[in-house]
């Protein structure tokens, strides 16, 4: 069983657009909502895959209770958790050529009797979990260190923990030690604080990561596949694609295809690119099917100089504000 926490869930609205001129109205002929936020989308793909998975999450206002049933629909065993502010709305707009612009609203401040209650109902659901994914960003009131306490628990109790988020979430994360963090580039080189250009930069900050406490990285790099950096190794697996529709969710896809694929090696790894792939091939934030036919290129035989198609080099920190007067 894998249980997997999201605490800042959302309903995500889907809308394909022709073009996105700036200040304009734009008619969109449809549009789709789908339930989600990082862990809601990882448990749903490995429900979906006939594994057993659980998402944890806050639920309130209109918005989470229109959440919760789709969530019914889809048939996925959730423990909710009670709150007071409105679960929020993320809105993708997608171009004819696959990309993206995408809005994620801050959702709900959580109070400290709520971050308790999502904590106890992970606390208590651990009895029989294999891997316990900590997914996503945190909402306002939640400590940055939610997801190493988390991973500290589990540990004791025998669970593994993946995370996968970003910004001080998770650098705050690598203090409890958990067994797989999952960034993309742009994450990653956020967390070491230095562009990442190349394959080699990317098994570089990798390497670090591990020394600052996860036992594995799984970096996806979107077109380039991902980079598995672990206690065997470093591993490459890539595929292609014949054209992205979006991206939205490929990343969680990744994340559920390697824990479905055993959490660890090779097995995992191309798993993880083969969902991931299927997911770009599919306008909302979920994918339906992994394609059988689809051509999975792994290796152990890495070339660090090799280019990133996408290289992230990471923002310098903004310029301090002025006093107020
Ligand atoms: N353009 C693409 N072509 C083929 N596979 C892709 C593409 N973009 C993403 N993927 C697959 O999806 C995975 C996750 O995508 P990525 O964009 O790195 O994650 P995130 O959504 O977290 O930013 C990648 O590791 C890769 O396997
Ligand atoms: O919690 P965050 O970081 O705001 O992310 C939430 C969003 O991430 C997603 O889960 C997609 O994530 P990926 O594209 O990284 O797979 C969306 O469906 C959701 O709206």
């Amino acid at each position: 069983m894998i249980l997997t926490l999201t605490p800042n869930p959302s309903v995500d609205r889907t809308v394909p657009v022709d073009a996105l001129p700036r200040g304009a109205v734009i008619r969109s002929r449809r549009g789709r909502s789908e339930p989600s936020g990082k862990g809601v989308n990882v448990a749903l793909a490995l429900r979906s895959h006939g594994r057993s998975a659980t998402a944890v999450l806050p639920v309130g206002g209109p918005v989470g209770a229109q959440l919760s049933q789709m969530l019914r629909l889809a048939g996925l065993p959730v423990r909710e958790v009670p709150v007071r502010g409105g679960i929020r709305s993320n809105i993708s707009l997608v171009e004819p050529d696959g990309t993206v612009t995408k809005v994620n609203e801050p959702g709900p401040e959580l109070d400290a009797g709520e971050t308790e209650a999502l904590v106890c109902a992970v606390l208590d659901d651990l009895a029989g979990v294999s891997w316990l994914a900590c997914c996503g960003s945190l909402p306002d009131g939640v400590p940055p260190d939610l997801y190493a306490g988390l991973a500290e628990a589990a540990r004791s109790r025998g669970v593994r923990v993946a995370v996968d988020t970003s910004g001080e979430p998770l650098r705050a994360s690598l203090a409890g030690r958990p067994d797989l963090v999952k960034p993309n580039t742009a994450e990653l080189a956020h967390l070491v604080g230095r562009p990442l250009r190349t394959f080699g930069d990317v098994i570089d900050a990798a390497r670090q990561v591990r020394r600052l406490g996860a036992d594995a990285v799984l970096a996806s790099l979107g077109a380039d596949g991902a980079l598995l950096v672990e206690a065997g190794g470093v591993r490459h697996a890539e595929t292609r694609v014949a054209r992205v529709v979006s991206a939205v969710g490929a990343g969680d896809a990744a994340l559920a295809g390697f824990l479905y694929g055993g959490g660890a090696g090779m097995a995992a790894l191309r798993t993880a690119v083969a969902w991931g792939a299927a997911a770009v091939q599919h306008e909302g934030t979920l994918f339906s099917a992994v394609d059988p036919a689809q051509t999975v290129l792994v290796s152990t035989e890495v070339d660090p100089g090799r280019p990133l198609r996408d290289p992230h080099v990471p923002a310098s920190s903004p310029a301090p504000r002025p006093p107020a007067s």
